[in-house]
């Protein structure tokens, strides 16, 4: 096998700390080392998809300020994945959402004590008042014409920006597609800190027909 035919297998391996049967869906800087897996640290995310438009938060303090993210924290001893994200969808956004899996993966940030397992949730409804907190300002943006659906009041999508990625964590377009489309994924994600910026280092994202 030639060096650039053994590179592409191996990139296309889940990578240390992925296991199970994933299909490969995409990878970055296949070229790069991955970092050292560290203890593990269990945080959330959480979307809501209504009228084809995702609600996101811009961060307001914090890790990860001034990005738009989905709204979630850390799990906190005694709870599940599950709590901490309804928890956190509540404590950030002011409403309540029957919020189901949608993916997880791992991220790795150079120099870090531990590694962050993200769980990724999704929900198509939700009840209350979304309101805006002091870590995060709740925003509407539209889901793209490709993965938009018949469902829903569509005009309303037309009425909001684009999905602000240039202002999202580095490999969020690589995965957003899947959790807004229903397909399941898992991956893992390793940055490296330039200045006050953190910049993917390397990535891989997988998928399969069902959790
Ligand atoms: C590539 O890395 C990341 N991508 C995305 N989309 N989100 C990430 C990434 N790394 C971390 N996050 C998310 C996961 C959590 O939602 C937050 C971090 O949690 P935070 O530090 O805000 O936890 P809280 O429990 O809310 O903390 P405080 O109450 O102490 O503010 O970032």
């Amino acid at each position: 096998m030639s060096n650039v035919e053994s590179n592409l297998s191996s990139s296309r391996e889940p990578p240390p700390g992925i296991s199970g049967q994933w299909v490969y869906a995409n990878s970055g800087n296949d070229d790069q080392p991955w970092l050292s897996l560290e203890p593990i640290k269990y945080y959330t995310d959480a979307y809501i998809i209504q009228d084809n438009k995702i609600l996101l938060g811009y961060k307001k303090r914090g890790f990860g300020k001034d990005m738009y993210n989905g709204f979630g924290g850390k799990v906190e001893p005694g709870e599940t994945s599950l709590e901490a994200a309804n928890r956190e969808l509540q404590e950030e956004a002011g409403i309540e959402a029957p919020l189901r899996l949608a993916g997880s993966f791992l991220f790795l940030n150079e120099g870090d004590d531990h590694t962050f397992h993200i769980d990724l949730y999704r929900a198509d409804e939700y009840t209350g008042t979304i309101s805006e907190t002091d870590e995060m300002r709740p925003e509407w943006f539209a889901i793209p014409p490709e993965l938009a659906t018949p469902q829903g009041n569509s005009n309303s999508r037309e009425e909001v920006p684009p999905i602000p990625y240039d202002e999202m964590w580095g490999t969020d377009h690589q995965w957003l597609p899947f959790l807004m489309a229903g397909t399941p994924f898992i991956g893992r994600a390793d940055f490296i800190k330039e200045g006050t910026k953190f910049v993917p280092k390397r990535w891989w994202f997988g998928t399969r027909d069902s959790l």
